[in-house]
């Protein structure tokens, strides 16, 4: 993935130090582009050791609408638990807790998390009840690319105007268009992301919308073919700038394959034992500070 250590190294050179919301300060360009050929095999990065599982049960928790970390808690994935836990902290049940005693009670009480694990109408919830208005845009993608693949309105919004105020987080990964190729054998996906932290958020969200593109393309009777990510903020994080450059010294290595149960026919339908992966080789784990 040569692609995304160009990028790395564009932002590096080309970029504006700024502040930002968390106080951090990052590197940033505006409007960068880069492209995966799945075809080529499967874009989960090579050059730090990541892990398919928790993207994949993060993608099944958007596909079923869920916008509680209860799901993801039970599942021993980590990635949303800093966003609750600091409203937590500002509300009136708050004891002192630190973040993994919090997580425990998220995961022993189904009334706490109910109370303090929401994240209000994020991503799972605009694509399957857009706005609560009952819109599935996920269904309608699906409708929409069997029955009518030259479409140029394959989209899936996830960023709502009314609601974005009610949001843990605004959407980063917001808007998605899927383009299927004249011969009707492929399926691409374009994702335009407002906002990406090149270092940690992105190499989740180019596996997380390949993985998604391969699962569509399956269900539809297609062959997943290209993944274009366009970027809006495209930012490393100042304390993220060692570990980038030791990133970018390394080689990449040969891509992982996606392998996905051949008998699941609904996008609905996946679980996490239909998702594996194989021959995955990387480099060792790269370590970077969530800035919140
Ligand atoms: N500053 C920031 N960056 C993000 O990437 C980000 C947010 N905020 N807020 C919402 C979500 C949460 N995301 C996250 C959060 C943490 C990791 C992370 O720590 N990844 C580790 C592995 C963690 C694990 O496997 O449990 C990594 O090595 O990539 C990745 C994406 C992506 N998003
Ligand atoms: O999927 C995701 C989610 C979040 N991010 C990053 C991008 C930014 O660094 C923060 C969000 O902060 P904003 O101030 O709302 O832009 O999270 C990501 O890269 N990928």
């Amino acid at each position: 993935m040569k692609q995304y250590l160009d990028m790395c190294e564009y932002i590096l050179e080309n970029g504006e130090d700024r502040d930002d919301r968390t106080g951090t300060g990052t590197r940033s360009v505006f409007g960068y582009q880069t492209r995966y050929n799945l075809l080529d095999g499967f874009p989960l990065m090579t050059t730090k050791k990541l892990f398919l599982r928790p993207i994949a049960e993060e993608l099944l928790w958007f596909l079923k609408g869920d916008t509680n970390i209860k799901y993801l808690v039970d599942r021993n994935v980590r990635i949303w638990n800093e966003w609750p836990y600091e409203n937590y902290t500002k509300s009136d049940d708050y004891q002192g807790e630190t973040l993994e005693e919090f997580v425990e009670k998220i995961k022993e009480s189904d009334e706490f998390a109910a109370k303090h694990g929401e994240l209000g109408p994020v991503y799972g919830k605009q694509w399957r009840d857009f706005n609560g208005e009952g819109i599935d845009q996920v269904q309608r993608l699906i409708d929409g690319l069997k029955n009518n693949p030259f479409s140029r309105r394959h989209i899936i919004s996830a960023w709502n105007p009314a609601q974005v105020d009610k949001m843990a987080l605004p959407p980063c990964h917001a808007f998605l268009q899927f383009y299927v190729s004249a011969d009707k054998k492929y399926l691409s996906c374009q994702l335009y992301q407002r906002s990406a932290d090149v270092f940690l958020g992105v190499p989740f969200n180019i596996a997380s919308y390949a993985l998604m593109t391969a699962m569509i393309a399956q269900v539809c009777g297609y062959e997943a073919k290209e993944f274009v990510h366009t970027l809006g903020d495209a930012h490393i994080y100042k304390d993220h700038f060692d570990v980038v450059r030791t990133q970018m010294e390394r080689e990449p290595l040969p891509l992982s394959k996606l392998v996905l149960n051949k008998d699941v026919t609904s996008i609905f339908d996946f679980t996490i034992d239909d998702i594996k992966l194989e021959d995955y080789q990387s480099h060792g784990k790269l370590v970077g500070k969530v800035s919140v």
